[in-house]
């Protein structure tokens, strides 16, 4: 049985609908992903399955719980990341936790949750003196006080640093180790490919795709982006371009100078037959890469749109 299951969720604010028509199961002991431009209904979507806002219409069903009926027991299995502005900023970083933790009848250690968002050197340091990425670790611990099975994280990672963004991916990773479901909403492309048991793609209120990021990607993988470039420049770069454009495995190409780039359904004949040409031509390649495809090809290919962070 899935420890989350969502069915046909929709909420609107007067003429603005956020969510139109979302569901999705999600499994014990994923990360799963849901992510999106700005928005997208991201937010809207995880305050409803919190328990934070009330759905227009749809089910969440917490294994046989639900909110109607369960409200309380839900709370005690359920971990929800505070908004950085809802921590208490004259208390110290143990305070927080060690208040957190009395609003549960049972906790974890404050000593391990420490340990686990890495901030026992800064327990006696006030909120407002912590770095953003230290700020939202806390915010991490204090969702993880009451030892919960399903962890919701909301964007926390925005706007931190990439150093700081891995030092969170680091507890997400460990919360999985545990057994946790956690269930995370991002802007960044490459944190869902990197984390994420599964993927879904929101936009404009409704689910795009939902996958494990390989199959995601996979699906587009029939076409790759091959680049070369010519130390003979621009002449040799036009004429390995005509030729590019009358093989059976090239869909396309496009040039600028004397870098060339051409989508291939297979890039390692493509590249066999252009080196064939370009030897005896005598043209000397430059540069060569075939680029793998990512979530952000993904997002455009169902989209039609770019993607922006
Ligand atoms: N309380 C509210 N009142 C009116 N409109 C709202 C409210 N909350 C959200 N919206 C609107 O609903 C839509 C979805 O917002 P939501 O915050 O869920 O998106 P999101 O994907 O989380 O975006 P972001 O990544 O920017 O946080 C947006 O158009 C937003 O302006």
């Amino acid at each position: 049985m899935p420890v989350l299951e969502v069915k046909n969720l929709r909420k609107a604010f007067g003429a603005v609908t956020a969510v139109q028509d979302i569901s999705f199961a999600v499994e014990a002991g994923e990360i799963f992903t849901i992510i999106g431009p700005n928005g997208a209904g991201k937010t809207t979507t995880l305050e409803m399955i919190e328990g934070l806002q009330p759905p227009d219409g749809g089910h969440i069903q917490f294994g046989s719980l639900n909110w109607a009926k369960n409200g309380d027991e839900i709370k005690r299995s359920i971990g929800v990341q505070p908004q950085s502005s809802a921590l208490f900023d004259l208390l110290t970083v143990e305070e927080n936790l060690e208040l957190f933790a009395t609003f549960y009848p049972q906790s974890r250690s404050t000593e391990e949750v420490m340990d686990m968002i890495n901030l026992t050197d800064q327990r006696r340091k006030h909120v407002k003196k912590l770095s953003g990425g230290q700020k939202q670790r806390l915010a991490i611990g204090l969702a993880m006080i009451n030892d919960p099975d399903v962890i919701f994280l909301d964007e926390p990672t925005t706007g931190l640093d990439p150093q700081a963004r891995r030092n969170i991916w680091d507890i997400i990773l460990q919360l999985k180790e545990l057994g946790k479901t956690t269930i995370l909403t991002t802007h960044y492309m490459e944190e869902a490919e990197q984390l994420s048991d599964r993927v879904c793609i929101v936009d404009q209120g409704q689910i795009v795709t939902l996958d494990t990021p390989a199959e995601l990607i996979g699906r587009l993988t029939k076409e790759r982006e091959v680049r070369l470039s010519f130390l003979d420049g621009e002449e040799a770069a036009r004429e390995t371009e005509s030729i590019a454009k009358s093989l059976a495995s090239v869909t396309r190409t496009s040039r600028e100078g004397s870098a060339l780039r051409l989508w291939s359904t297979r890039p390692e004949e493509s590249l066999y037959e252009l080196f064939g040409y370009t030897k005896e031509k005598d043209y000397q390649v430059e540069q060569i890469s075939i680029r793998e495809m990512s979530l952000e090809d993904v997002f455009i290919a169902f989209t039609g749109k770019e993607w922006r962070d």
